[in-house]
């Protein structure tokens, strides 16, 4: 199955106002506003189109809404939480819970209640994880939806505008094909490309009005990302159990490093993981503060040094601690302003020297964070960064202040370089695990009929 089937099976969020200014012109029908009282079951049920694809049966009016509200629920719980939770550490965590173990085996009367306390309590915890992983699905939906939502009408104005003005399929019609990607950030080559399979696609699908071309412009699209993406891994990678794992940030400045470190210090922390910073850009005054405000907000602390240090000095005097006091992850923050390849590339092979000298197996990531609305530019930077050292994966940020979702389409066609991690937002649980299955829908899902 590919990654365009989303679409398939996705159910398609449709609010009266999404319907009345959706790109395909369709509205909701008297019969899908009867329906949408009916169970999410037969709601996701298929109806065969004429062409031979399927379509979902009715919009899912109902599951816009339980989208938001899940969604507010993760944000006041978020904020509860971090307002309220006192840090725990590991050891403090389990000696409270192996205390109640015993306390509640001391409680328990016959081995047969006992073991009907365990099954029940398993039966709890496991749909405890069930419901964990469904509200999590729902609000990365959502996450993505909100975050994504300047890129989609970006997207579809210029599709739309584009198509406006279509009315037979010749070079001309190519021509402005390519510029209306070009304008959304996808890269040239990848325009060219998609240019280039349209030709022969739109001959095949014998597509003649707007919509079923815009269709088969958005298939190809994400045939092709995904084509491109067959052997990337965009897992995070772990130092063996009892070793700390190091993550390098790199980029240039203003990307927003510091902001990532302290949402996944923030992400990390909760997850009861025992975090480490360090502050290793030393040029910029107020970066290690900057860096520091995070630690104090998440409860993690930060390894610093005099402005103007070496910064592998704060590297290495963190690398012992994180080795020395057991904690799970350490992560680097470094600074972006170096004038060429040749000193970037000095800087951070003497940053991985110093690093490898205490965890030879370390740093498992290194990060280069890109700005989305930087477009172009952050082809540039990944371009320099990937020459530079030894990228393991990228930090989309900003993608909710771009119109022009295209840069993570030309990231890859481009680059063969993994998006990890998508900054959706300024709050730290905007930064979310990349799904390539999210983001498409969420850059699509107004487009596709
Ligand atoms: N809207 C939005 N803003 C973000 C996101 N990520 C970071 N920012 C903002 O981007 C700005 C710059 O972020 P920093 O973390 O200071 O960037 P940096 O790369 O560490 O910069 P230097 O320390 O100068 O190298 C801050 O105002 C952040 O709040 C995101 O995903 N969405």
């Amino acid at each position: 199955m590919g990654l365009f089937d989303i679409f398939r099976k996705k159910e398609k969020p449709a609010d009266s106002t999404s319907s009345s200014t959706s790109a395909s012109g369709s509205t909701l029908s008297s019969e899908s506003l009867a329906n949408s009282t009916q169970s999410k079951s037969e709601s996701s049920s298929l109806k065969p189109q004429p062409d031979g694809s399927l379509t979902l049966k009715r919009p899912l009016t109902e599951k816009t809404g339980l989208v938001n509200e899940s969604e507010a629920d993760v944000w006041q719980q978020a904020l509860q939480k971090s307002e309220v939770e006192p840090e725990q550490d590991q050891h403090s965590e389990s000696q409270s819970r192996s205390q109640s173990e015993s306390s509640s085996r001391r409680q328990s009367e016959t081995v047969l209640s006992e073991s009907a306390s365990t099954s029940s309590s398993q039966s709890e915890s496991e749909s405890q994880n069930q419901a964990d992983a469904s509200q999590e699905e729902d609000s990365d939906q959502a996450a993505y939806d909100q975050g994504l939502e300047k890129s989609r009408s970006g997207f579809a104005d210029r599709l739309n505008r584009f198509l406006a003005n279509f009315r037979t399929v010749d070079e001309e019609f190519f021509e402005n094909l390519e510029d209306t990607l070009i304008s959304s950030d996808v890269g040239f080559d990848l325009a060219l490309r998609i240019s280039n399979e349209l030709r022969e696609e739109v001959r095949l699908k014998n597509a003649k009005k707007p919509s079923d071309i815009r269709q088969v412009i958005i298939e190809k699209m994400v045939d092709l990302y995904e084509a491109d993406g067959v052997d990337e891994d965009i897992s995070m990678h772990w130092a063996p159990e009892g070793q700390p794992t190091v993550f390098l940030f790199v980029g240039v400045n203003g990307v927003g490093k510091t902001t990532t470190i302290g949402k996944m210090a923030e992400r990390y922390r909760k997850e009861g993981k025992k975090v480490l910073l360090a502050a290793a850009d030393t040029f910029r005054a107020g970066a290690t503060q900057q860096l520091q405000e995070w630690g104090s907000r998440t409860q993690v602390p930060v390894v610093a040094g005099p402005e103007k240090a070496d910064p592998a000095s704060v590297v290495y005097e963190a690398v012992e601690k994180a080795k020395n006091e057991n904690y799970d992850l350490l992560m680097v923050d470094t600074a972006g302003r170096l004038q060429n390849n040749v000193n970037l590339m000095q800087e951070l092979a003497k940053m991985k020297r110093v690093i490898q000298r205490v965890l030879p197996e370390a740093p498992q990531e290194v990060l280069l964070v890109l700005d989305a609305t930087t477009g172009q530019n952050a082809l540039q930077q990944a371009k320099l960064f990937k020459d530079s050292t030894d990228v393991t994966g990228i930090v989309l940020t900003k993608m909710d202040g771009t119109a022009k979702g295209g840069i993570i389409f030309a990231i890859r066609s481009a680059m063969h370089l993994p998006v990890k991690w998508i900054g959706l937002g300024e709050k730290a649980s905007d930064l979310r695990v990349f799904k390539p299955e999210e983001f498409v829908y969420g850059l699509f899902k107004d487009l596709v009929d």
